[in-house]
């Protein structure tokens, strides 16, 4: 590579020319250590007022030259630099105010205080106004050594740095911030200062601020220096950073009084409840709140590392930096297992709440879909242990029990928990919100505020019937007899659940048999469920009572490997203790309609739930008209009989499957353009699709739409292409079936994740 070559590429990847860094501490030193490494800034010049320090600070090999106050060098300075200001956060004000004396208004200005709402004020009476130049910030990364040898060039890495900028605050500033910080490894949040400092409070002063108050607790003890000898791991872990600088923290703490002070106050609180427990000899009390506290640190815990690892597993549904990428063809072998059935899984956790008693769950879906759900019981108070390997021990509180949440519960990308939840949150006596991700939130509501309605519920949602639900816990449901006007489990089960706490008979009756999972489980707890024909009817008024459950693995998610063994020559696969219950059938029937060989072996009953093992051979396929009364029962597996249809000799045409419509994505138009994308002969139709199968499918790049059930199917058909496909956006696997890619992997499909 030429020189002139070599020159416009560190051109190009310079954000700033020279970068002035006001403070050459932990945070200061870190900064022009990381942005040096990153090469992304011509000169690094560090201001350093005390003279003692000025040498050290010189010697430093992340900074090129050191000034004594910025008022030094700012005649240099214009609207390619960046000044930050690192010194403690009671010195900000007194820097801002040099700045605002000597430093051009183009010069982007920003910080790394810990408090942003007491800088904000002074920057407004410096100032006037907020300057358009600034942009506050904070790194949320530290650690507790400090001083002019603390700098490290990755303490930013994969941390969150929040900005806040003000209204004043122009977009080139903040463009020019976000870049260095994101150049330097990290990950930008924008938030309001108020929610900020709030925030900021709970999470780091009040810790740091307990971790001072204990060791200073135990250094007055007259016995100090024994307990200091036979302090342990415990001790050495609560309180690391009471070894971080004071003076900072005495700023912070003083800075953010107000917020830190409420924070004190609502831990004093809790310390003082814990304290009466403990006196009070109250075992349950303080396992209880033992229980929840260790598993909200867990699910901290997995919420972090996900986010740092870009695996499948990522929780937040608005990730879509996951894709496959599928190289063509392959056979499909070996002998699996999936995991747990979503549907079940939902439903154990929502019923083991309501119960009376401990319920213990074994093969429970660690999906996101799921963990939402069980998320959402805990924050109504239950206290629910695990999901460890599958196995989740619930300590039901009574159809009577829940509390009410303090914020929206999350029910992720879920139709099933969003329908669910708000029949039995119609018969609480407290109000509470539903919220989900993208996805969700364009899904039709109305189907199940309708009924609710005529139970004399009031329930909020959105223009066009869509969420975020508000339900009103303010009258009690009455009974209904429900005629569904579609077949979907989702309604029904919903209106059951609401008819649990209406006085009276509720009935539904469905237009066709849909899954009957609400039912089945509500006589495993003890309840009376009559289902005669197509009518399905309970009394309010009973108790649940605690049992076990033993999750079946999901036909839905061994469709996908049901197909890809049948569709691919030589394959041979089984897959062990799938969920076989008559009303979730309709993927073996539609198969076995069109020519697979699928056989069924171990035939066994888990608590209520028919399973068996399933064994698919290849064999040719032939395309068919699929039976409308099996729609119903495949409602998910369509995606990938789309492609079973696609290598399938003939036309296959599905009718009456307008409900797929409203899924995840909709899946007619979405399976369609992705199946023709790839070479495949498909048309949508308002009800269904016609494929002329038996085309070769060659590659191409295939949207998910954020749904989870689009990247699973178009991975199966690449087994049939004779190129490689792109599938984008494939994080939402993990609502229903975390593990797929490396299963996928090992039965024979060529799958690569990239993010
Ligand atoms: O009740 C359930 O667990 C489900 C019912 C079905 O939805 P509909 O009731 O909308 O058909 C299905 O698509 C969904 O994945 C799970
Ligand atoms: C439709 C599905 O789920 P839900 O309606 O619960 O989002 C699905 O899993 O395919």
């Amino acid at each position: 590579m030429s020189i002139k070559e070599n020159l416009i590429i560190i051109m190009d990847t310079v954000i700033v020319n020279k970068l002035v860094v006001i403070g050459v501490g932990l945070i200061g030193g870190s900064f022009a250590a990381s942005v040096k490494r990153a090469q992304v800034c011509e000169e690094i010049i560090g201001i350093e007022a005390n003279e003692s320090l000025q040498s050290a600070a010189q010697q430093l090999d992340y900074i090129d030259r050191v000034a004594a106050s910025i008022s030094d060098i700012s005649h240099e300075l214009c609207a390619d630099d960046l000044v930050f200001i690192a010194v403690p956060t009671l010195s900000v004000p007194s820097v801002l105010k040099q700045c605002a004396n000597c430093l051009p208004a183009e010069v982007t200005i920003t910080d790394g205080a810990s408090v942003k709402g007491s800088i904000l004020t002074a920057a407004e009476k410096i100032y006037g106004e907020i300057p358009q130049q600034l942009v506050l910030g904070h790194p949320i990364a530290g650690s507790e050594q400090s001083g002019i040898n603390a700098g490290r060039n990755n303490l930013f890495e994969n941390h969150r740095v929040v900005l806040t900028p003000s209204e004043h605050t122009a977009e080139l500033h903040l463009s020019k911030v976000t870049r260095l910080w994101e150049a330097i490894g990290a990950k930008i949040s924008i938030m309001d200062v108020v929610a900020h400092d709030q925030v900021l409070a709970a999470t780091s002063h009040l810790p740091h601020a307990l971790a001072f108050s204990l060791v200073d607790t135990l250094a007055h003890d007259p016995d100090h220096e024994d307990i200091f000898t036979y302090a342990a791991g415990g001790f050495r872990d609560f309180t690391r950073i009471a070894s971080s600088n004071p003076t900072m923290w005495h700023d912070i703490m003083c800075a953010n009084k107000d917020a830190v002070v409420r924070s004190l106050d609502l831990f004093s609180e809790n310390l003082k409840f814990l304290r009466n427990a403990i006196q009070a000899n109250d075992g349950d009390t303080i396992l209880d709140l033992f229980t929840r506290a260790k598993y909200a640190r867990d699910d901290f815990l997995k919420l972090q590392t996900a986010s740092q690892n870009t695996k499948e597993q990522i929780p937040s549904m608005s990730s879509n930096l996951i894709n496959y990428v599928l190289s063509p063809g392959g056979t499909v072998n070996g002998t699996i297992r999936v995991p747990g059935d979503k549907s079940i899984s939902h439903r154990s956790i929502m019923l083991g709440s309501l119960a009376e008693g401990i319920t213990e769950v074994t093969g429970f879906l660690e999906g996101e879909d799921a963990l939402a759900t069980l998320q959402a019981f805990r924050d109504m108070g239950v206290n629910i242990e695990g999901p460890v390997d599958g196995k989740v021990t619930i300590h039901g509180v009574g159809l009577n029990g829940l509390q009410k949440p303090e914020k929206p519960l999350d029910m992720g990308n879920s139709g099933t928990a969003m329908r669910l939840m708000s029949g039995l949150l119609a018969g609480q006596n407290f109000d509470a919100t539903l919220v989900g991700d993208v996805s969700l939130s364009k899904r039709p509501m109305g189907r199940i505020a309708k009924p609710l309605a005529e139970m004399g519920v009031t329930i909020e949602t959105e223009e066009g019937g869509r969420p975020p639900l508000k339900i009103l816990g303010s009258t009690q449901p009455q009974a209904l007899d429900y005629e569904m006007p579609m077949a979907s489990a989702q309604v029904k089960s919903c209106v059951l659940l609401a008819g649990l706490y209406a006085e009276g008979t509720t009935s539904v009756v469905e237009p066709a048999p849909t899954r009957d999972h609400t039912e089945r489980m509500l006589r495993g707890f003890g309840y009376d469920v009559k289902t005669e024909g197509s009518k399905v009817t309970l009394q309010g008024g009973g108790k649940l009572t605690a049992t076990n459950i033993d999750v079946p693995s999901d036909i839905s998610s061994s469709a996908f490997f049901m197909v890809a063994a049948a569709i691919t020559p030589n394959s041979d696969l089984t897959i062990k203790h799938v969920g076989m219950n008559p009303t979730r059938v309709g993927i073996i029937n539609i198969l076995r309609e069109m020519g697979a060989n699928i056989q069924l072996g171990n035939e066994a009953e888990v608590g209520g739930e028919p399973v068996a093992d399933v064994r698919i051979q290849y064999s040719p396929l032939k395309g068919i008209h699929i039976p409308e009364d099996q729609v119903p029962l495949a409602i998910d597996e369509f995606p990938v009989l789309f492609v079973a249809a696609a290598a399938a000799e003939g036309t296959t045409v599905l009718t009456g499957a307008e409900e797929l419509r409203v899924k995840e994505s909709d899946r007619i138009q979405v399976m369609a353009d992705g199946l023709n994308a790839i070479g495949a002969d498909a048309t949508p139709t308002p009800d269904g699709m016609v494929i002329n199968g038996g085309t070769p499918l060659k590659g191409g790049d295939i949207q998910t739409h954020h749904d989870h059930r689009i990247a699973m199917s178009f991975a199966v058909a690449s087994l049939i292409a004779t190129e490689e496909i792109r599938i984008h956006d494939c994080a939402t696997v993990a609502t229903s079936f975390p593990g797929f890619a490396d299963l996928a992997k090992l039965v024979g499909i060529s799958l690569e994740v990239q993010s």
